[in-house]
């Protein structure tokens, strides 16, 4: 179903002949010809992508995962700009990796209602803006987020009309997920123990709120996880 969007409309039939563009109730912008009195569909500039929000307990696998599904479907899957107070690094540039911006620049697009979710980490703010994600799916393309419980919970709020999908990560065990960040070397004793204290509550949540995420995927092995992550995102594994 259509409705208007630029200049003529299609309910009463009052069109000019020409190019039209019609936004539908799914998010999708559709290209129609009409030279003749005659309505074509000629293209689609969008679908009705879902927004695929991947959480899990540091460790649970997350960017292994994501890693090998971006690589085994170029074009598919689109990354958004967030914004950040931290300052570029040397090759990084504004609007590429990062929409780089003041503390107060960032609290005021935060008052502005600018963010789907944002995040504060080593004393630095980011965030993924509505738009930046808006331009992925209108684009034709998937747009994944990886984000922690507290950032879910505000594009559960923020984002319905993104059609947004929730994936969670988890890991087979508490003891397993322990095994696996010793083995990965990347932390310390102290970040370790609060990256423990995080994945215990996320842990904890996603078996207290079953349905919270609308699906469960366990990294055991994995896979069989990537297996079940496509059929999260494309209804199929293959
Ligand atoms: N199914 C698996 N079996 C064994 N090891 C795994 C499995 N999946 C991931 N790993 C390993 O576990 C470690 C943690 O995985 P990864 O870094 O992808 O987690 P993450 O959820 O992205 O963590 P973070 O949120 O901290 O970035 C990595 O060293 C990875 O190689």
């Amino acid at each position: 179903m259509g409705y208007e969007l630029w200049g003529t409309n299609y309910e009463t039939g009052t069109m000019r002949p020409g190019l039209h563009l019609f936004a539908n109730f799914g998010g999708s912008i559709m290209i129609a010809l009409d030279l003749f009195g005659e309505l074509q569909l000629v293209g689609s500039l969008a679908s009705t992508k879902p927004l695929i929000v991947i959480s899990g307990p540091s460790g649970s696998g997350k960017s292994t995962l994501l890693k090998r599904l971006v690589q085994e479907h170029p074009g598919v899957f689109g990354y958004s700009t967030s914004h950040t107070t931290r300052s570029p690094r040397p090759g990084e540039e504004d609007g590429r990796e990062y929409h780089f911006v003041t503390r107060s620049e960032f609290q005021n697009l935060c008052d502005r209602g600018t963010f789907l979710e944002w995040a504060e980490f080593s004393k630095n703010l980011y965030g993924t803006s509505i738009n930046s994600v808006r331009k992925i799916v209108e684009a034709g393309q998937m747009c994944i987020m990886d984000i922690d419980l507290q950032g879910v919970h505000s594009v559960k709020n923020a984002a319905k009309d993104l059609c947004p999908r929730f994936i969670f990560i988890k890991p087979p065990s508490f003891e397993e997920l322990r095994a696996r960040l010793q083995a990965r070397s990347t932390e310390t004793d102290e970040s370790l123990a609060i990256r423990l204290k995080t994945a215990e509550s996320e842990m904890r949540y996603a078996d207290e709120n079953p349905g919270f995420h609308d699906f469960v995927v366990v990294n055991d092995n994995l896979e069989q996880a990537y297996k079940n992550l496509k059929v999260a995102i494309f209804g199929k594994a293959d």
